[in-house]
């Protein structure tokens, strides 16, 4: 972990481990249901001869499928009323970029507490305008997608209905390393989403040394989300922050951003696949959807390795394990992942139960 790490180089690694214990069972799910719903309809209404596009999209595994599929039962999904009470928050509080800080002491809390001995005035100016809230941080390499995500999170209900335009309270890009402080998000008078720069190529030492001090010195740090490139996967510094977290005794989550691109990918390798097995474009639909079902198994395969050899599993406190997409393709039309994310942040600042 090149720069994040340099205070914590005695950190040990997580260990590595070929074996994920709490998934094995679930890897067919999916294609059962899928199976079972195919069967019900056979009996229904006899085979079906032509499937749509739209058809045959509708077996393409999502983000939220995904989460549901490497769901450890000490967290259950959410119910419809948690859902329903977590939109409404975040949907009726305004959100305020509060303050933006290059160094721990500049966060305003920190800064009136050192004034405090000199001036009572300024002290008590900064306390108001920025009280106690719980706070989640949002962490991950360079370019994860950690600001890409909170503006996700941000988008209010009536926005979210269009999913091409969204509010954008951070500031994205695809230059790696472009966040470079520390940015409070505040929601009402609730709680507060810290955007951070991220670590890795591009990343600097001294935005290493700020998120360390803020990690290791927060009171008001209630959880922390590991924001996963799907496409990389987990990277020795993620190893090492995860280490770190636990070491801190910081509760994470992990949350694989960018699903969108996996999904893509495997169902582009299917169309190759077939295409360079002499079906033709116009081949039939039930052996397009044995197709999708199979980018379906491989993308649940892709995940299970990446998370079974970052060994995340075998750690005495498993972290939950999220998947969302913040940008929509072709195959991924909606943004997914976020009503449980939402729900996470307030579960874990104690707004909802
Ligand atoms: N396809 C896809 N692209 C994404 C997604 N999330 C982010 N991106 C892209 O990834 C790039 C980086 O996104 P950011 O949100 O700026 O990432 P960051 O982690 O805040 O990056 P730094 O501030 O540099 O640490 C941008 O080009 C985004 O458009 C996603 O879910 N799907
Ligand atoms: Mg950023």
């Amino acid at each position: 972990m090149k720069h994040f790490c340099t205070r914590a180089r005695n950190i040990r690694p997580v260990r590595f481990s070929s074996t994920f214990r709490h998934i094995t069972d679930a890897l067919n799910d999916l294609q059962k249901t899928k199976a079972s719903e195919e069967a019900n309809h056979a009996v229904k209404n006899g085979p079906r001869k032509q499937q749509s596009r739209k058809d045959l999209q509708k077996h393409v595994i999502t983000p939220s499928d995904l989460s549901d599929h490497f769901r450890h039962s000490f967290y259950p999904k959410p119910t419809r009323a948690q859902i329903s009470t977590t939109q409404g928050f975040f949907s009726q509080n305004k959100v305020s970029l509060e303050w933006i800080v290059g160094s721990y002491n500049d966060i305003p809390d920190i800064k009136c507490q050192d004034q405090a001995h000199g001036s009572s005035s300024t002290a008590n100016s900064v306390k108001t305008s920025s009280p106690p809230l719980p706070e989640v941080l949002f962490l991950g390499h360079t370019n994860a997608g950690k600001s890409s995500l909170i503006n996700n999170l941000l988008v209010n209900s009536v926005e979210n209905k269009n999913h091409n335009e969204i509010t954008e309270h951070a500031y994205v890009s695809r230059r790696a390393g472009y966040t470079k402080t520390l940015n409070s998000y505040r929601i009402g008078n609730k709680l507060r989403l810290i955007d951070s720069p991220g670590y890795g190529e591009y990343g600097e030492e001294e935005q290493g040394e700020l998120v360390i001090d803020y990690i290791c010195n927060r009171k008001y740090l209630r959880r922390v989300f590991v924001l996963i490139d799907s496409r990389r996967g987990f990277l020795e510094p993620d190893v090492n922050l995860v280490s770190f977290l636990i070491d801190q005794g910081v509760p994470y989550d992990i949350i694989f951003t960018k699903a969108d691109g996996i999904i893509d990918r495997y169902n582009a390798k299917k169309r190759t696949n077939t295409q360079s097995a002499g079906t033709s474009s116009s081949g039939n639909h039930a052996s397009k959807e044995d197709l999708v079902l199979q980018a379906n198994q491989n993308i649940i395969k892709y995940y299970q390795k990446i998370i079974s050899e970052s060994g995340i599993a075998n750690l005495t406190t498993s972290p939950k394990i999220l998947f969302c997409n913040s940008y929509t393709s072709k195959l991924v039309k909606v943004r997914y992942g976020y009503k449980e994310i939402r729900f996470e942040i307030l579960r874990s600042c104690g707004i909802i139960e």
